[in-house]
This record gives structure tokens, C-alpha cells and sequence, in this order.
């Protein structure tokens, strides 16, 4: 199959005071998240100006890729759209049309399956090509990747230079604790074919990077960043709570690896690095952070390994994942339906 463009697809994030209502506004939509979580979370982006990190992460991200591709002899232009914010991924298709191409392959900043981070970024991808009309270029998502080498080779580095941080002596009574985006409960049980999938591949790539980083150390995998109504169950235990059942079990020091995400984004900046670190000094426990992919050359290139899996005749040959849950190319249609709209 013949493909003439890449495009990276990513969340989207505000990036001045006045665009974070509008923002969230986009994020939310339809989505049944109360006022006052809303509210809270604008602050969050107010704490930082107003300014998510995210969009600048994706630029530093599409520059390196493009460099790769370059410095690999792939001649393929390389575009960038958003979910929720600019540039918006309707205008990005509008300009792929216009420069004439037919067939892109997408690019989404997340490693898993499930609704938010698999099924919408395709509904997304499907909406912007309704919105772009019939000459609209075909866009088909590349594979989830959550146990592929160059993604998981830089958590388990970052996990190794977190603990490098640590006191050794305290060693014994160190923990990793892997942390992920939370869903509701509802769209957990309906991620992938079979249900589950989300919390599967997530505990495939916690196990390892714990093997591989730390085989001595006891790890967790946890949730953060939980949204919605309160009498909507989402995935337990938060990461606040776990550190203070960890403090009072006798661990002495964490190391949290973010490994529901691709970059420190504001769910990491904030999230992590604001709040669970002063839940973390309130308990009296040493925390240190773990980094995230970013640009990490193992990563970028692996954005071109899973365009040549594509593109190459022997692609089928050239894939390369550590784990051993089932994968596929193309989600089939029943995936991740939501079954919770309120
Ligand atoms: C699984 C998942 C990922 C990982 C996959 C991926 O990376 O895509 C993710 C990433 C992100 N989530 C982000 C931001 C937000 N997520 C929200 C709300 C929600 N997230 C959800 C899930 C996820 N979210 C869900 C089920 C909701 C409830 C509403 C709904 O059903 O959709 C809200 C609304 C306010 C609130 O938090 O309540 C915001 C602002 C940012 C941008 C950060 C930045 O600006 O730097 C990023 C990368
Ligand atoms: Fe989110």
C-alpha cells in the first residue's frame, strides 16, 4: 500500500490564559465532567500561565521525527493536528488535501488502547475527514505501541536514573509506582475486542520496565488525573491515596513513572510533579519523578519503524515489541465503543 504523508495526532493543550476555557470547553464536550472540576482544572493551566506544555512537545517532537526520517532516506512529509486544540486537526487534513495528498499514515501520541486513547483519536481522525469532504485523504492510524522497545527503553532508563536519586542505603524499602491516566471504570471493561485492554497493556509495559529497571524492587501500577462525576466509578486506587497506604506499610521512598504518556505534559507536570509530590512530603516520603519519552532518539525512531512496518514489503518482518498480548494494525469495529455517554 502506497502512502504519501505521516501525520502526528496528538491531544492538543492552550497556550495563553484566554484559550484554557475554550479549551477545556473542547475536551469536555458532551462528556458529563461537573463545572467545578473544570474549574479546579483551569487552574491547574492558570498555575502555569495558561500554557500547556503539550503543543510545544509536539513541535519538538514532529522537528525530530521529520530529522529522522531525513537522516533515513524516508521521503515522507510529516503534519501535525490536534484533538482539542490548535492546530486542529480538520485544518491539518484541509492542508493535506491541498498539497495533494491521498494516504497518510497517523501518528497518536498514546501508547494504549481503550476509548480516550485509541477509539476517540480515530473518531477524530474520522471527523476531520467528514469535515474535509470527499477528496479528504485517506488516514489510517498506526498501531498502539505500549510494548514496543522505543517506548519502553526510555521509561526503564528514566526509571534507572529516578532511583539513581534515591538514598541506596533506603533501598530495601523502595518502591516504583507506575502511573496512568484513569478512565471510568465503564470504559476500561469495554477497551479493546475483548474488553480490559487498557489495564492490560498497562500492566504488561509496568511489568516490563520494572524487570528490566528494578527486578529487586516491589512496583505498583496506579491512576491519576481522575475526571467526571463523583458517583461515576473510575479506576482505583489514586495515586495520593496509594502513597499514604504505601507510607503507612513502612515504604520509605517511590519512584513515579509515568507510564501513561508519552511526554510531561500537564497530567505530569501538575499532577505528579505539583500534587503527589506534596502528598508525597506530607507523608514524610522521598519522591522522585521518572521522566517521560519526549524526544528520545529510541522513540522518534521508532516512529519511523512503525511507518516502515507499513510501508515495506518485508514490514511485516521488521516489527519489534517485548510483550506478548495479542496486536494488530487495525482496531476492529467493535473496539472501544462507549457505552456511557451522559
Ligand atoms: C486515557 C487518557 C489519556 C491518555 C491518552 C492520551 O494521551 O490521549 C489522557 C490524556 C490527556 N488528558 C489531558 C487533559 C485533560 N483530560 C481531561 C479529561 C479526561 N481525560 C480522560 C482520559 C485520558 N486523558 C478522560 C476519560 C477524561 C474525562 C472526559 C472524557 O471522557 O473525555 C480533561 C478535562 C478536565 C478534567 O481533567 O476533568 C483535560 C483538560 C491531556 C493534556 C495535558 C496538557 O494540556 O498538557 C492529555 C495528554
Ligand atoms: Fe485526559
Amino acid at each position: 500500500m502506497a502512502y504519501d504523508a505521516v501525520v502526528l495526532v496528538s491531544f492538543g493543550g492552550p497556550e495563553r490564559p484566554e484559550d484554557v476555557m475554550p479549551f477545556l470547553q473542547n475536551v469536555t464536550r458532551g462528556r458529563g465532567v461537573p463545572p467545578e472540576r473544570l474549574a479546579e482544572v483551569a487552574e491547574h493551566y492558570q498555575h502555569f500561565g495558561g500554557v500547556s506544555p503539550i503543543n510545544q512537545q509536539c513541535r519538538d517532537l514532529l522537528a525530530a521525527v521529520r530529522a529522522d526520517f531525513a537522516a533515513h532516506g524516508l521521503d515522507l512529509p510529516v503534519y501535525w493536528g490536534n484533538r482539542n486544540w490548535d492546530p486542529l486537526l480538520a485544518d491539518t487534513v484541509t492542508q493535506m488535501r491541498d498539497d495533494g495528498v491521498t494516504r497518510a499514515l497517523a501518528f497518536v501520541t498514546s501508547a494504549y488502547g481503550g476509548y480516550s486513547s485509541c477509539r476517540q483519536y480515530q473518531e477524530d481522525i474520522a471527523a476531520a475527514r467528514a469535515a474535509v469532504g470527499p477528496d479528504a485523504p485517506v488516514i489510517e492510524k498506526l498501531r498502539q505501541f505500549w510494548d514496543h522497545p522505543g517506548f519502553v527503553e526510555p521509561h526503564v532508563d528514566a526509571v534507572r536514573a529516578a532511583l539513581g536519586q534515591l538514598d541506596p542505603a533506603k533501598r530495601d524499602t523502595t518502591r516504583l509506582v507506575f502511573s496512568a491516566h484513569s478512565v471510568p471504570t465503564s470504559m476500561a471493561a469495554n477497551a479493546g475486542p475483548h474488553g480490559g485492554r487498557y489495564e492490560a497493556q498497562l500492566r504488561e509495559t509496568a511489568r516490563l520496565v520494572a524487570a528490566a529497571a528494578a527486578p529487586d524492587l516491589p512496583y505498583d501500577l496506579v491512576w491519576q488525573s481522575r475526571s467526571g462525576p463523583p458517583q461515576v466509578p473510575w479506576l482505583e486506587p489514586d495515586i495520593n491515596d496509594h502513597l499514604a497506604t504505601l507510607a503507612q506499610g513502612g515504604t520509605t521512598g517511590v519512584v513515579v513513572s509515568p507510564i501513561g504518556f508519552v511526554s510531561d505534559h500537564l497530567e505530569v507536570v501538575w499532577d505528579l510533579d505539583t500534587e503527589a509530590l506534596e502528598t508525597a512530603k506530607q507523608l514524610g516520603l522521598d519522591f522522585v519523578r521518572a521522566g517521560t519519552p519526549g524526544t528520545d532518539p529510541r522513540f522518534v525512531a521508532m516512529v519511523r519503524e512503525l511507518v516502515t512496518e507499513r510501508t515495506d514489503p518485508d514490514g511485516a518482518q521488521l516489527r519489534r515489541r517485548l510483550g506478548d498480548l495479542p496486536m494488530w494494525d487495525t482496531c476492529p469495529t467493535v473496539c472501544c465503543v462507549p457505552t456511557r455517554r451522559p
